[in-house]
């Protein structure tokens, strides 16, 4: 059995009285796609902001390779190899899509706060950034700056933000939400060539069915702050427990 990269131990939130996620008990293992499911309000989210550290929990812990993150900043989390796909947080708005990129690329690379780079190690910082640039199918846009990308194509300056990254960790929050059908196979490969990377482990949280089908290689299901499933995506999308929860909520699982 491989060793799980991350975990989350009785891992507990309550926003006054009522507890968004209560004692979730999980672990990730590298190679391995988990796809976090549930209804609205089910915590999914709130799940993912304990972990990437945007939400400090109230009880339980998360841990990665053994590090307790628990009580991290989500920057300390994020350099631990925790890598969240955020819409445009970390964005240069008037900075090109490459010199975009390329920043990611030097932060991770430890010279985020040189003021200026040899010519040297700027071509080599600008050749990785010009592979991310490449997977992730923008480099016909690289000149552009990023405000002016229409919204597929920021979805998949993220995922390049978070590739260069290198996180050991990435999550995914509804990666295709708002896109178009043309766009949203892009953003679907990426992460299918990230989960074929063994020593990669994703978590994302899914609504579309399709999305999961396509992805996922183990499913939880979150319901009202608790894990009521977890195993193969086949045996939990047909168990009982699954059917009935999504009973009262018809459709959401398109
Ligand atoms: N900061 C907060 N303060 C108070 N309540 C919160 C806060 N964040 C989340 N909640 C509550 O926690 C519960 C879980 O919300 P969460 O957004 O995690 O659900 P979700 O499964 O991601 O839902 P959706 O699929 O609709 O995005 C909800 O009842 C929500 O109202």
């Amino acid at each position: 059995m491989i060793h799980p990269s991350l975990s989350t131990r009785d891992l507990t939130i309550r926003f006054g009285g009522h507890t968004a996620v209560n004692a979730v008990t999980c672990d990730f293992r590298p190679g391995e796609l988990t796809v976090i499911v549930g209804p609205n309000g089910a915590g999914k989210t709130t799940y993912f902001n304990m972990i990437s550290g945007q939400l400090t929990p109230t009880s339980g812990s998360v841990e990665k390779d053994g590090v307790d993150l628990t009580r991290m900043s989500a920057s300390q989390i994020a350099r631990h190899g925790v890598g969240r796909a955020f819409q445009l947080t970390n964005l240069f708005p008037q900075l090109s899509v490459l010199e975009n990129i390329r920043l990611a690329v030097q932060a991770q690379a430890g010279d985020g706060r040189r003021f200026f780079t040899p010519v040297a190690k700027l071509s080599e910082l600008t050749a990785r950034a010009e592979r991310y640039l490449e997977a992730t199918k923008l480099s016909d846009k690289a000149e552009l700056p990023a405000a002016a990308l229409a919204h597929g194509d920021q979805r998949k300056l993220e995922v390049a933000l978070l590739m260069a990254m290198e996180p050991d960790i990435y999550m995914f929050d509804e990666p295709t939400a708002g896109m178009s059908l043309d766009h949203a196979p892009d953003v679907l490969d990426l992460i299918a060539e990230i989960k074929h990377d063994h020593s990669k482990t994703v978590l994302l949280v899914e609504h579309k069915m399709d999305v999961v089908r396509a992805l996922a290689d183990r499913i939880i299901v979150l319901h009202n702050g608790e894990l009521i499933a977890d195993g193969d995506p086949g045996e939990v999308m047909s168990s009982q427990v699954v059917k009935d929860v999504y009973l009262g909520n018809a459709g959401e699982m398109a």
